[in-house]
């Protein structure tokens, strides 16, 4: 398989600006087919804009967007995307199938109306008016118009805001059966372990530029320690000074430790403790990296200043 032909969108060196702000400086990134890449980076980071760029809602100042090889502005390509943006003007009065059905209308070869309304869970939202909906069922409702045109490539910005935690899960099973099906998404977030339980690429931003990209095992690596918590008596300040402990603070009665060698320092721990309890013990997640990497960016912004 030819690698190139199995790009679905991307930006090369994109720059944005608006006035004397550059919400995009040189960002670089790729989607291929199938993939779930998913898109992070603290408020204002540039990833909304990254997303308008590959929509063609705006164009670059400098780089390139590409959707399908064509310019993002042609119709051929946007016939093969689905799209839920963060705010999303419908019309109120119109019920949840009429919605559907007008949208489906849009496609080439779009979706059965009751499949696309049960992937997205809103089978018996159909005949309720859109504007009498909850938030919620909202963000539901949208996702079925993002999916119904049998989409070979789906832009999710924050698609999970405001969502309960049943409708949450519900949303990243039918994300997980499209990209099963072959379609590409491209989901920016920002709960993080949304990111971890689905994404098979990260893309981390930080003040336009991307920081970094990899699997959610590799990012994870920047951080290759490991979090103790437990309740016991031992003191703080004495396991700070223990080999291969980054950090040991003590809240209440239990202890929080971090280290690169968990289990020396548990062996430590249990010899010195008998009565040591509530033991937990967790690698450090997409979270931690998150914050090391966006804390780096800040970082060495405040040494060049
Ligand atoms: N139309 C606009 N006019 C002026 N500035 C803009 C415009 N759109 C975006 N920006 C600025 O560009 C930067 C990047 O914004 P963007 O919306 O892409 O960030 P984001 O990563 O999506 O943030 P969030 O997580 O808050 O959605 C921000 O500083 C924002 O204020």
């Amino acid at each position: 398989m030819n690698p190139a032909s199995d790009v679905v969108a991307r930006l090369s060196g994109a720059v944005k600006r608006y006035g004397s702000l550059t919400a995009l400086d040189g960002v670089d990134l790729v989607l291929r087919r199938g993939e779930l890449l998913a898109v992070l980076g603290p408020n204002g980071a540039g990833k909304s804009t990254s997303i308008s760029l590959l929509l063609g809602l705006i164009r670059p100042d400098g780089g390139r967007a590409e959707l399908f090889g064509m310019d993002p502005q042609q119709i051929d390509a946007r016939r093969r995307i689905g799209v839920m943006l963060q705010s999303a003007m419908l019309p109120v009065t119109l019920r949840v199938g009429e919605l559907l059905r007008l949208v489906s209308s849009y496609y080439p070869d779009p979706r059965p109306l009751e499949e696309s309304a049960a992937l997205a869970g809103v089978g018996d939202l159909l005949l309720r008016p859109y504007g009498k909906l909850s938030g919620g069922q909202q963000r539901r409702v949208q996702f079925a118009l993002a999916l119904c045109g049998r989409p070979e490539l789906l832009f999710l910005d924050e698609p999970t805001v405001g969502m309960d935690i049943d409708s949450r899960r519900k949303l990243w099973a039918a994300m997980r059966a499209l990209v099963a099906e072959g379609c590409s998404v491209v989901l920016t977030t920002h709960y993080l372990e949304e990111a971890e339980a689905l994404a098979q690429r990260v893309v981390v931003m930080g003040k336009g530029r991307v920081l970094t990209e990899g699997s959610v095992d590799a990012l994870r690596s920047h951080v290759p320690l490991t979090r103790i918590r437990c309740v016991t008596d031992l003191d703080a300040g004495l396991i700070a000074q223990w080999p291969n402990v980054a950090t040991a603070e003590r809240e209440g009665s239990r202890m929080h430790i971090s280290t690169s060698a968990a289990e020396n320092v548990l062996r430590r721990m249990l010899e010195a403790d008998t009565s040591l309890s509530e033991l937990e013990v967790q690698r450090a997640g997409l979270a931690d990296a998150f914050t090391e990497l966006t804390r780096e960016d800040n970082l060495i912004e405040q040494e060049a200043a």
